[in-house]
């Protein structure tokens, strides 16, 4: 499997299954901007939840394989192995298909996802402990606190002023090594490095 990241906005998901895995799998589309559907004779409260507060249409039925129309990524999470494969076979022309049970035909897993604004870290064990991607996950998100994001969107801020700034190629790079300093997360520092870059433009 090679780490790639996919831009899933306004694209049609198809969920099969209404347990905790189609629960994880509805919310992490949605957040990242899909059309949603689950398909499943019978959802978890949770997953009820979600539908009431976000755009998710249910459908209430078994799978068949008419409900694959139009998919761009097909999610195969029923608890029912046989089922899960005769969906893996209707599905091979989906290009994004995974299968929450590890079986095959499957092209795409997900991974423990840690997010602090524009950082993502992914972490996949290739299905060798899905409890120790989890373990590793729990200590990045202690290593990097809810508020990174704020020092990420700092860095952001000042690559999109380099960026458009005309300064030299080497100027540039002398920046975006300095950023990454560890005093930086301190706002009052940031406040001035990003002066600074101003200055540096104006007086180019
Ligand atoms: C192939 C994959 C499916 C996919 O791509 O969707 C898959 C498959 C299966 N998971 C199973 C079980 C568990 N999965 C977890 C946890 C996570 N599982 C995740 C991903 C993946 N799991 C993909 C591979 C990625 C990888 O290997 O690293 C994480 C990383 C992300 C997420 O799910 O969001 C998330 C941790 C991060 C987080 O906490 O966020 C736990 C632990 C827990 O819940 O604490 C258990 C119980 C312990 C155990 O069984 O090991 C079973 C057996 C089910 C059964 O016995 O019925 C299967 C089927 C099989 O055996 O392959
Ligand atoms: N990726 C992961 O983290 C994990 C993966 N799994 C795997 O994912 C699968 C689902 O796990 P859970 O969500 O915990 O199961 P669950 O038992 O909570 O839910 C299964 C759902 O499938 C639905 N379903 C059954 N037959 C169906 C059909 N023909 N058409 C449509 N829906 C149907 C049921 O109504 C139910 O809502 C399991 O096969 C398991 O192997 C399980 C745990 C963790």
């Amino acid at each position: 499997m090679t780490p790639m990241m996919v831009d899933v906005r306004e694209r049609k998901a198809m969920i099969i299954g209404g347990g905790r895995v189609a629960f994880k799998r509805a919310k992490l589309l949605k957040d990242h901007g899909a059309y949603v559907t689950i398909i499943s004779p019978h959802i978890i409260e949770e997953l009820d939840q979600l539908l009431r507060c976000f755009q998710i249409t249910w459908k209430n039925k078994k799978f068949e394989p008419a409900d694959l129309s139009g998919a761009f990524i097909v999610v195969v999470a029923t608890n029912d192995h046989k089922e899960n494969e005769r969906i893996a076979a209707a599905a091979s022309e989906v290009p994004l298909l995974n299968r929450a049970d590890g079986g095959d035909g499957g092209n795409l897993h997900f991974p423990g996802i840690v997010s602090r604004g524009k950082l993502t870290m992914a972490i996949s064990t290739g299905g060798a402990s899905p409890m120790l991607a989890s373990r590793i996950k729990k200590r990045l998100e202690k290593e990097f606190p809810s508020d990174y994001e704020n020092y990420v969107a700092f860095l952001f801020e000042c690559r999109q002023l380099l960026k458009q700034s005309g300064l030299s190629k080497e100027v540039q790079h002398d920046f975006l090594e300095r950023m990454l300093e560890e005093s930086y997360q301190d706002p009052t520092f940031q406040q001035k490095l990003l002066m600074e870059i101003h200055k540096a433009r104006e007086e180019k």
